[in-house]
């Protein structure tokens, strides 16, 4: 069964970013631009691209979805995939919601017509402590949001997490399993975690699933509060990076391709040799 309708470029920007958030979407649009006259048909932008990453920025740069006219960074995302007629997988954003005053870290999907196709809450909030090295809480002001989010494009079906969404196999394996031909996980690890995980994870949901994985980070600014590690990547169904880049700004575009999940499927028959009858109590602690 096909589950990629034909070939695509999907792009990566590696944005550089900074605390100016109208500036912050003003590159994205040029660099989204120069994307699409490469000839990406997907362009998926970094995690929190419009704000420093970092839990004391969260509220001051959310912004409610409730009335989407009124954000910024909305309007500003519809109108770049409407003129660049591509799909925008617009990163994440903080933001707030106005009836409970809860933040999130939501990622909006955006069709070639400037529509929005998909929300996403980051589900799995990034609490981690390795001391001496680095401690993040986003859970001090940030609600995880409850949802597995698949869109559908007219190639296919894409999941959609963020950041450490990526730790978490059963998102990529439902979003798998329900047809996707690829996760894409905007995301900022760190330089730390960076070069412990960020391949090791992209590769192994890949070829978990036997489906496409893309990673988009922001560039590395040694003067910012946060350090990401870049390393933007697309990696194929065989858990091969395609694409990568390093810690500056860029754009990598990958092509992506049936045949190539089908033949990956065909060599190594995982998908269809689960054995859900062995472990369909997967949720259960004893
Ligand atoms: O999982 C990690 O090591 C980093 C995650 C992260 O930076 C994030 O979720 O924003």
């Amino acid at each position: 069964m096909s589950i990629l309708r034909q070939p695509l470029k999907l792009a990566l920007v590696q944005l550089a970013t900074g605390a100016d958030k109208a500036a912050n979407l003003a590159r994205a649009k040029v660099k989204v631009i120069e994307a699409a006259r490469s000839g990406a048909n997907i362009v998926v932008l970094p995690e929190c691209f419009n704000s420093p990453y970092g839990t004391n920025y969260f509220p001051q740069y959310a912004e409610s979805l409730s009335t989407p006219i009124l954000s910024q960074s909305f309007t500003a995302l519809s109108a770049i995939a409407k003129e660049t007629a591509t799909y925008l997988i617009g990163g994440s954003i903080p933001e707030v919601d106005t009836t409970t005053n809860k933040l999130y870290n939501t990622s909006l999907v955006f069709s070639p017509t400037g529509d929005l196709l998909a929300t996403h809450r980051k589900v799995h909030l990034f609490d981690i402590d390795i001391p001496g090295k680095i401690r993040f809480k986003e859970s001090e002001v940030l609600s995880p949001g409850d949802e597995i989010t698949i869109f559908e494009t007219k190639y296919g079906k894409i999941g959609l997490g963020i950041c450490y969404d990526i730790r978490f196999p059963e998102l990529a394996m439902t979003a798998a399993r329900k047809g996707c031909f690829a996760m894409v996980y905007p995301g900022a690890f760190n330089m730390t975690t960076g070069p412990l995980h960020w391949t090791l994870l992209a590769r192994s949901r890949a070829v978990d699933n036997q489906i496409y994985v893309a990673l988009c980070s922001p560039a590395r600014d040694l003067n910012a509060s946060y350090h990401a590690w870049g390393h933007s990547m697309v990696v194929d169904p065989n858990g091969e990076v395609m694409e990568e880049l390093e810690a500056s700004e860029g754009i990598v575009i990958a092509e992506l391709r049936n045949e190539r999940v089908e033949e990956v499927r065909t060599g190594i028959p995982v998908t269809t040799q689960r054995r859900f009858d062995v472990y369909k109590n997967v949720a259960d602690n004893n």
